[in-house]
């Protein structure tokens, strides 16, 4: 199977546990572009879906599925998302498409948070994939040079405006031996609306797609 035919295997297999009449909370990316499309297939069988981008809501709507404000929404019974990198422990590092922060919001709503991801994503160590962090543009250099105290190697990802008018900073050269710690502490620097480690919240369930079939970690 090639990176792609894995994608579509796992996110194939993400399907079943979509409740039925529900809101699925949908992140946002090339593996989860598969599972949109798995989606729509049975869209009659569900509520809608809350979306974490405008990449992700165009693609639904699109498709068919009813988009839903997350503000009109009380729970939601599962997230599907893919990731950058995860790692045994379901801990992730997001945000390789600039969607972390309303990603990391919707997963907070879900009851379970279900990764999709190929076995390319699978790490023993977070950090080689340049940890996004997403700032407010008027505190770039000023985070860029708490991220450099931290043992990081922050990089402005030009060009660049997430779906909250914001700005990324991919850190590289991090080994992320304690995720929640490091989480919190980047979190914790003014200007930084979040960043791509998803440890706080991790997965409840990764599905790993290889090429023997698709692999489950709950
Ligand atoms: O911002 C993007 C998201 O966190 C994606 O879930 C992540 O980058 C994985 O995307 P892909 O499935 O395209 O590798």
């Amino acid at each position: 199977m090639d990176q792609n035919e894995k994608k579509q295997a796992v996110a194939n297999a993400a399907i079943k546990y979509v409740e039925q009449d529900s809101i699925v909370g949908v992140g946002t990316g090339s593996t989860v572009n598969y599972f949109i499309d798995a989606l729509a297939k049975i869209k009659h069988n569900i509520e809608g879906a809350v979306s974490s981008s405008t990449a992700s809501t165009e693609r639904m709507k699109k498709l068919g599925i009813e988009v839903f404000d997350l503000n009109s929404v009380d729970q939601l019974s599962v997230y599907i998302d893919g990731a950058d990198e995860v790692t045994d422990h379901k801990h992730m590092i997001k945000g390789g498409g600039a969607a972390l922060t309303q990603e990391k919001i919707v997963a907070a709503v879900a009851k379970k948070f279900v990764c999709i991801v190929d076995d390319s994503k699978r790490v023993g160590v977070l950090g080689k994939f340049p940890l996004p962090v997403e700032v407010i543009p008027m505190a770039r250099s000023y985070v860029a040079r708490e991220l450099v105290k931290l043992g990081g190697d922050p990089v402005y990802r030009e060009g660049v405006t997430t779906d909250n008018g914001n700005v990324i900073l991919d850190v590289h050269n991090l080994e992320i031996l304690n995720p929640r710690e490091l989480e919190q502490q980047i979190n914790n620097i003014a200007g930084v609306v979040t960043n791509g480690i998803f440890a706080m919240r991790g997965a409840d369930v990764v599905l790993s797609a290889t090429d023997t079939g698709v692999e489950t970690l709950d």
